[in-house]
């Protein structure tokens, strides 16, 4: 007999689960059942599906249980960026900060998440950066600006990167930004 698919049986930090319950979900949606426990085993993973159907937190639920995990460690952790979500548009941006934030309801001092999608100045987001939130979202083109200009560094941090949408990204005409972030 196959076991319904939960949240439950995925092994997530009970803080996540409680967020899960406030929000009603009561099971995970295909995407989040098939992508979380191979994202969860640190695999990288290539995943399509259609809009409304979980996307969102089939990578933030993996993504936050893997910094509450590292956060938990019993070795002293310097604060870093840990995992950076790249977006086509500043209004995903928001969705995605929207989505992490309630996701981390239970643990927001622990997993700290900024979004520097571009909808205020880089100047105001500068301190914010400075403090080396767990989470950044963007565009690329303000990520490579802040890269740029020294506000945020990735290179001995970043341990998980998510594409959201990217098909718009490499289309945005963002390849070139994209190219100079990620290589
Ligand atoms: N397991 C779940 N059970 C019920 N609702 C869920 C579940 N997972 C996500 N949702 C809800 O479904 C809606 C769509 O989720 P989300 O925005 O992550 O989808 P998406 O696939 O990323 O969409 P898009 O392609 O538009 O970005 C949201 O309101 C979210 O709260």
């Amino acid at each position: 007999m196959e076991l319904e698919p939960s949240f439950a049986h995925m092994g997530l930090d009970g803080r996540l689960l409680q967020a899960i319950a406030e929000l009603g979900w009561a099971k995970p949606t295909l995407i989040q059942e098939k992508a979380i426990p191979l994202a969860l085993e640190g695999k990288d993973l290539l995943a399509r599906a259609r809009t409304g159907s979980g996307k969102t937190a089939a990578y933030a639920i993996p993504l936050l249980q893997h910094l509450l995990q590292v956060k938990m460690s019993p070795l002293v952790m310097e604060q870093a960026v840990r995992g950076l979500v790249l977006v086509p548009t500043k209004e995903l941006g928001q969705q995605v900060l929207q989505m992490i934030r309630q996701l981390t309801a239970y643990c927001s001092r622990d997993v700290r998440v900024a979004d520097v999608s571009g909808q205020v100045d880089m100047s105001a987001q500068r301190p914010i950066l400075m403090e080396k939130p767990d989470v950044v979202v963007g565009t690329p083109s303000r990520v490579l600006a802040h890269l740029q200009g020294h506000s945020l560094s990735l290179r001995h941090s970043l341990e998980v990167l998510v594409l959201d949408e990217a098909d718009l990204l490499f289309s945005f005409g963002f390849e070139e930004d994209l190219k100079n972030l990620l290589w």
